[in-house]
């Protein structure tokens, strides 16, 4: 039975696909418009490859900086141009189903952030099946932490996630940041075509090498788990930017939609971001799908890349007349 009204667990509309359908929806690749699915994923690493061979030729970096003692556990960190430490810092943690990708082909927002005046991390963590679920969220944890302490007059710390990654950002929203004996200066969170619920990944390919039951899908829900959240976020105005683009399946798009709306669940009234007092806003980006979202970020004059800089620096809103452009 149904009794938040909501949508609750029996009502969750992927139980009703069939196995092939739901496979389907849950490859990103076989949605595009553009490109064919192969060449798709082909052109994703390419361009990754391409922007972080360009960051670290181009960019003053500190590659491969250990933010723990395993072996996976290392940032990429690209500075802006102006000498100083209190640079806002955005958080990227690369998507790829957490089995493939990482931070030496994702770099793809680099050039035209630095050029602006933010700091950006490019997150590795242990991907299946060497790293479990659990462990991909206390690592990119822990490379918050690592941020926060070595840089403390950051000018705020904004996590970005695509897909798999918006998971394990997502995943910060719910952390209790005792344990790691600091909070970090989060203002805002921009989660990118991401994955909120779990529960029906677990009945596709892509839990072989996760190796998740149902209850490890559960605990790594953000959707299930939004109650955990604080009532109010460390910053009240802490913008969570829950994004989506337009030839993402429908799948996607409900995960999306559903995870900016509330928590759909039969036990607990509905908890949505907002009403916890966070900041939440939806926004479906046009004539993009999965991959090109990212890869524009290659660009300067690219629509996320404008949404994202007036996350960070537009915190208040100026008076109508102020010009869109972000340049001043
Ligand atoms: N095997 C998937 C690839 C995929 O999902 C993906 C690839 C690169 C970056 C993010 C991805 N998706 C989620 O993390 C596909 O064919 O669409």
């Amino acid at each position: 039975m149904d009794v938040s009204g909501a949508g609750g667990w029996d009502e969750a509309p992927w139980k009703k696909l069939c196995a092939e359908e739901l496979e389907k929806q849950y490859t990103p690749s076989k949605w595009t418009v553009r490109l064919g699915a192969e060449e798709t994923l082909k052109t994703f690493s390419q361009i990754g490859s391409q922007a972080t061979s360009k960051a670290r030729a181009t960019r003053r970096s500190q590659l491969h900086v250990p933010y723990g003692d395993g072996k996976g556990d290392k940032i990429d960190i690209y500075f802006p141009d102006v000498a100083s430490e209190a640079w806002p810092f955005l958080v990227f943690v690369h998507g790829g189903y957490w089995q493939y990708g990482s931070k030496d082909e994702s770099a793809f927002m680099v050039n035209p952030l630095t050029a602006q005046g933010v700091a950006v991390v490019v997150v590795a963590y242990d991907i299946a099946p060497k790293g479990t679920l659990d462990q991909m969220v206390d690592q990119v944890a822990r490379s918050t932490v690592f941020v926060q302490k070595r840089y403390p007059c950051n000018e705020g710390i904004y996590l970005c996630g695509h897909s798999a990654g918006a998971h394990l950002a997502a995943m910060m929203l719910l952390t209790n940041w005792t344990k790691h004996g600091v909070t970090p200066n989060l203002r805002g969170f921009l989660l990118i075509s991401g994955i909120y619920d779990l529960e029906p990944i677990v009945s596709t390919s892509v839990n072989a090498p996760l190796h998740m039951t149902l209850e490890g899908a559960r605990r790594n829900s953000p959707q299930w788990h939004l109650e955990a959240a604080p009532v109010k976020p460390a910053d009240p105005a802490c913008p969570v930017l829950v994004i989506v683009g337009q030839h993402d399946s429908p799948e996607f798009h409900r995960q999306s939609r559903e995870f900016y709306q509330r928590h759909a669940s039969s036990h607990f009234p509905a908890q949505t971001l907002c009403t916890r007092g966070w900041k939440a806003s939806f926004e479906e980006l046009h004539d993009v799908d999965h991959f090109e979202i990212i890869w524009n970020l290659t660009q300067e004059d690219d629509v996320l890349n404008q949404i994202i800089l007036k996350t960070i620096f537009q915190k208040d809103p100026q008076p109508s007349s102020t010009p869109e452009s972000l340049q001043s």
